[in-house]
């Protein structure tokens, strides 16, 4: 039978009608859905618009600041630099001609790819040693006066000139509504996103098998890479027989589903919200509802999203409102590179964790068929960390994913713990296996036979359910206000600097104080650059102190003012330690979900009494300290020296006095470690030294890959990613054997010109690599729900040799 097409406006209703069924099981007042259902409609009435918007665009664009100038550097080198980092442009813009412009401009076929490279291209190996990358939504100005004007994007500039010419702000009417922006999954059901979610790590997992058999051939292709690809071969076999039955992928491993998020709506504890103009022309506080193709940008209000918490919207809608209806300063235009509020970042820090443990969907069905309310799922409250049952949260689909149970050589040192918690789990996982399933389904059984975990053993996602608690409120709240130092006024008038921003403190402090946020720390970090994404140096100060030339608007408010500059930082809970966090330092803004993917971390290691356990892109050292109880040693690495700082603090804060921090790139670093403490002479025997890699989007450095493979002591290895596609390339690399391309491979494949492992982690990425080695093999993977609403996934994976 022919498909009918649903016309677009009966997607929309449909669209429409699923968010009001959310609400109605969200157990909001009438009121509330009333105010939410408009603002839904409203932005659906947007949404519309923009997609017809950017279908004629054609695209998303970004602009690319810090390339190398003039030489050798072209056009195609721009194009091949992307190309190793795994991006793919519609098109590029590069003024050749122009020596002294450092400037390119990339289009990208669609948002997803416009925002994985807009996260990806700061952190990644820059093409040229000097160079600092920068990047910033939509058109260069240097472009966009070049460009010819063309179709309604010509109209649309003209316009904004002659607005300009007229004194007036650009016209942001055309900019894609906040929630297309920042969480474009928001009307999507939680079950089809873990589903979604799910599938790109299949792929990844996939594509890791095909990787490593293109790359090698003859008896020296791995026996994993053949078993996945007869495993395929056979289920393809059985699929032609049943048209019913989907093809399986050649998974490199067992996936074994994936880790919903404990908490689904307003669970970010950071928000970070640019200051600007709105739809309206008026100043505002809100997200970046993307760019104009001249570099103008305008911002929507956070109340509409999904994922932002009540405290940070409450913030910045008492910021707006002070910038809007009381400053005498101007937020900050980005085109103009004039103005002075940039941004405002909301943390917030609890004392206990909160993690709530889901209700099924039968049991909401069960009650609203006995006409009781909705079960509110319970808060576990204080878990035990080492207790915590991370498959709680394992959200599965019903059937296996592909790939082999765990295989049972783990060559570690008999008798260590390690190897008896790994040889339990094993056993358990291999009966599994024989009782019928293949490995990835019977995960859960594995677990409850090996006694490392109990409770529930997954949930299928047809019992997913969007019911959850509200989140308790923080006990700490910090502000940082980042301001643009070089605006004339406050260069002029020192005073009326300070006056405006004790006033914004004030006003933030009267907002917080009315709905009993706490509001601990108020920062004003100073930045000149075009865009608001400042380096991790930009100046960090405290408010100025009230004095004659500035006196406070209300005299006896001064002390209160006063107060709140607070000590700069704050402090939060996860797996029942406590972490001194810095404005700037990186946390995971997902708390509930963080705690059991490190629990999983945690136990895949499968660490001892006698493990030095190395934490790769340790961040505030927060995967190493949760382990530290249970192993001989940590070491951890981070390129930020700031949140190495924090790192130390915070191991003193929780006791924990057998970690060591070292700040520097894990390029630069790992292998200093590596001889001093798992070399020659290292107390540590094989299996004794384990490592975590957490790597940014742009994946480990290949130096990073080499010093890993060469160390043979580490035998265990699990590798946290954020990017499917790095992980792609990186387990690739670790799991290939040396030497062992195939003829094809030679030439150069796929990568090798990118720094990093990652995008450019092609088979390129060992040579000129003299040792030998032992791959890794992949063992086993799990997905795992960090960001609900937004099309990012973060994956664990154990690799072993
Ligand atoms: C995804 S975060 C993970 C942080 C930490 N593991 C956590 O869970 O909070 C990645 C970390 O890698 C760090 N990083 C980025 N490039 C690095 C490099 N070349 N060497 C070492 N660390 C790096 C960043 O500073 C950041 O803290």
């Amino acid at each position: 039978m022919a498909e009918v097409a649903i016309p677009p406006a009966a997607q929309a209703l449909r669209r429409e009608l699923e968010f009001v069924k959310s609400l109605l099981k969200s157990g909001r007042n009438i009121d509330e859905m009333v105010a939410a259902a408009n603002a839904a409609a409203r932005v659906a009435a947007r949404a519309a618009d923009e997609a017809k918007h950017n279908l004629q665009k054609g695209g998303s664009e970004l602009t690319v600041r810090g390339l190398p100038s003039g030489g050798d550097w072209d056009w195609r080198s721009f194009k091949r630099w992307l190309h190793s980092l795994g991006l793919q442009q519609r098109s590029i813009k590069f003024a050749e001609k122009d020596a002294a412009l450092d400037v390119g401009v990339v289009r990208f076929a669609t948002e997803s790819d416009c925002n994985t490279a807009f996260d990806l291209l700061p952190t990644a190996q820059p093409p040229a040693e000097k160079c600092t990358i920068r990047v910033e939504r939509g058109m260069a100005p240097e472009y966009a006066s070049r460009s010819r004007k063309r179709g309604r994007e010509g109209e649309g500039e003209a316009q904004q000139q002659q607005q300009q010419a007229a004194g007036r702000a650009p016209k942001a009417a055309r900019a894609p509504n906040v929630c297309e922006a920042v969480c474009p999954w928001w009307q999507v059901p939680y079950s089809k996103q873990l589903k979604d979610k799910h599938q790109r790590i299949v792929e990844a997992l996939a594509a890791i098998t095909s990787e490593v058999d293109r790359r090698t051939y003859g008896p020296n292709k791995p026996e994993w890479v053949r078993a996945a690809v007869s495993r395929a071969n056979a289920s393809a076999a059985a699929a032609s027989s049943s048209p019913s039955g989907p093809a399986a992928a050649a998974l490199c491993c067992p996936l074994l589903g994936i880790l919903r998020s404990p908490a689904i709506e307003r669970y970010r504890n950071k928000s970070e919200f640019t200051a600007g103009l709105d739809e309206r022309e008026k100043p505002s506080v809100g997200f970046l509802r993307g760019a104009f193709q001249d570099g103008i940008t305008c911002v929507g209000t956070p109340e509409v999203t999904r994922h932002t918490s009540q405290t940070a919207i409450t913030l910045a809608a008492a910021a707006a409102s002070y910038i809007r209806d009381v400053s005498e300063f101007e937020v900050y235009d980005k085109r103009k590179q004039q103005g002075y509020w940039r941004l405002v970042l909301v943390r917030e820090g609890n004392k206990k964790a909160f993690l709530p443990v889901p209700v099924a969907a039968t049991a909401v069905a069960a009650a609203a068929a006995a006409g009781e309310a909705a079960p509110a799922p319970t808060l576990l409250d204080s878990p035990t960390f080492t207790s915590l049952d991370a498959f709680t949260y394992l959200v599965t689909f019903g059937e296996a994913q592909g790939g082999d149970a765990p295989a049972t050589d783990v060559r570690m040192e008999e008798g260590t713990e390690a190897a008896a918690a790994v040889a339990a789990e094993q056993a358990a996982a291999a009966a599994a296996v024989e009782g019928g399933e293949e490995g990835a389904a019977a995960e859960g059984a594995a677990a409850a036979a090996s006694g490392s975990s109990s409770g529930s053993r997954g949930m299928d996602v047809s019992e997913v359910c969007e019911v959850e608690p509200e989140r308790p409120p923080p006990d700490a709240v910090l502000v940082m206000l980042q301001v643009n130092p070089n605006y004339p006024r406050a260069m002029a008038d020192p005073a009326a600097t300070t006056r405006e921003l004790r006033a914004i403190t004030a006003a933030l402090q009267s907002a917080a104080a009315a709905a009993g946020l706490p509001l601990t720390t108020v920062r004003v970090q100073l930045h000149t650059g075009v865009s608001n994404a400042a380096p991790a140096d930009a100046p960090l100060l405290a408010l100025p102190p009230a004095s004659e030339a500035a006196p406070e608007a209300a005299p006896e408010a001064a002390a209160a003012v006063d107060a709140a500059s607070g000590p700069g930082y704050i402090y939060d809970s996860l797996c029942e330690l406590r972490f001194r966090i810095s404005p700037t330092a990186f946390f995971q803004v997902n708390s509930p979900a963080t705690c059991a993917l490190y629990k999983v971390v945690g136990d895949w290691a499968a660490a001892g009494a006698k493990t030095l356990l190395l934490d790769i892109c340790c961040g505030t050292g927060t995967i190493g300290l949760t382990m530290a109880s249970r192993v001989h040693k940590v070491i951890g690495v981070d390129s930020v020296a700031s949140a190495i700082e924090d790192a130390r603090v915070n191991a003193a804060l929780n006791g924990i006095t057998n970690a060591e921090f070292v700040a520097g790139k894990a390029e630069d670093a790992l292998p200093g470690i590596l001889s001093t403490h798992a070399g020659e002479g290292s107390p540590y025997g094989p299996g004794d030294v384990v490592a975590v890699a957490d790597p940014p989007r742009a994946g480990l450095h290949r130096t990073v890959l080499r010093a890993l493979l060469g160390c043979e002591r580490i035998r265990r290895l699990v590798f946290v990613s954020c990017n499917p596609d790095n992980l792609m390339a990186n387990v690739a690399a670790l799991c290939s054997p040396a030497d062992n391309r195939s003829g094809r491979d030679r030439g150069g494949g796929r990568g090798g010109r990118g720094g990093r492992g990652g995008g450019g982690g092609g088979p390129a990425d060992m040579r000129g690599y003299s040792g030998g080695f032992t791959p890794f093999r992949p063992v086993k993977a799990l997905a795992v729900d960090l960001f609900p609403h937004t099309a990012h996934v973060e994956a664990v994976m154990l690799l072993e040799r």
